[in-house]
């Protein structure tokens, strides 16, 4: 199956490249020279839609759009929608991690709680009526300081109790197996066996 990965991101691309394994070619929308799509939805769901469908009318081919992000309890679950441009400039991991450090700075590790989630949308069309959607949750908390230099965005400060570190000092097939994209790529997987 020949998709479209609906999203700028280089890290997803590689996690979702992997993760979909040697069944699909997943296409970056840049080999197309599509911009990034507007993310103005008022849900991650609504932004895995709206980038999917920019990118499925653009190509014409079948599109797979993954909005995410980093909610934390102590600040109300942002960044949340806004977690790519929480420092302002769209999509600068260290102004925005630094950003998330000062605003936590001085909570106590038991009220640092955060968790990944990542919403994928797969439409078959730009104007597939009835998109797979699916949804993947990964609980950790908010370190103080960063560890570890694998991974992407956010990953050196989300550590994960589940692996007694952060996410980026987890090995790539580790992360993948156990992320919030990890398992909601499973989830997709299971709805698209289940279409066929
Ligand atoms: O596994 C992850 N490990 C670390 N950080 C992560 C992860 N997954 C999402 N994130 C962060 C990156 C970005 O700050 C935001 C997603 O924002 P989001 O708009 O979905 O993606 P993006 O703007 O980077 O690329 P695009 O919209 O073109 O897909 O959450
Ligand atoms: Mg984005």
């Amino acid at each position: 199956m020949r998709l479209v990965l609906a999203s700028g991101n280089a890290g997803k691309l590689a996690e979702l490249r992997e993760l979909l394994g040697a069944g699909f070619t997943l296409h970056a929308q840049s080999e197309f020279g599509l911009a990034d799509a507007e993310e103005t939805g008022a849900s991650f769901i609504e932004n895995a839609i709206l980038k999917a469908r920019h990118a499925a009318r653009a190509t014409g081919l079948p599109a797979l759009g993954d909005d995410s992000g980093l909610c934390v309890d102590a600040l109300d679950g942002a960044p949340g929608l806004y977690s790519a441009r929480y420092a302002g400039t769209h999509g600068d991991s260290e102004a925005n991690i630094d950003k998330l450090l000062r605003e936590l700075d001085g909570v106590p590790d038991a009220e640092r709680s955060a968790r990944f989630v990542c919403v994928l949308a797969l439409l078959r069309h730009a104007d597939d009526p009835l998109p797979l959607i699916a949804q993947g949750i990964w609980e950790g908390r908010i370190l103080h300081a960063r560890q570890g230099r694998g991974g992407f965005g956010y990953d050196p400060v989300f550590f994960s109790p589940a692996h007694g570190c952060s996410a980026a000092e987890l090995p790539a097939d580790i992360k993948n197996r156990d992320s919030h994209r990890g398992r909601a790529l499973a989830q997709l997987r299971a709805q698209l066996a289940l279409r066929r």
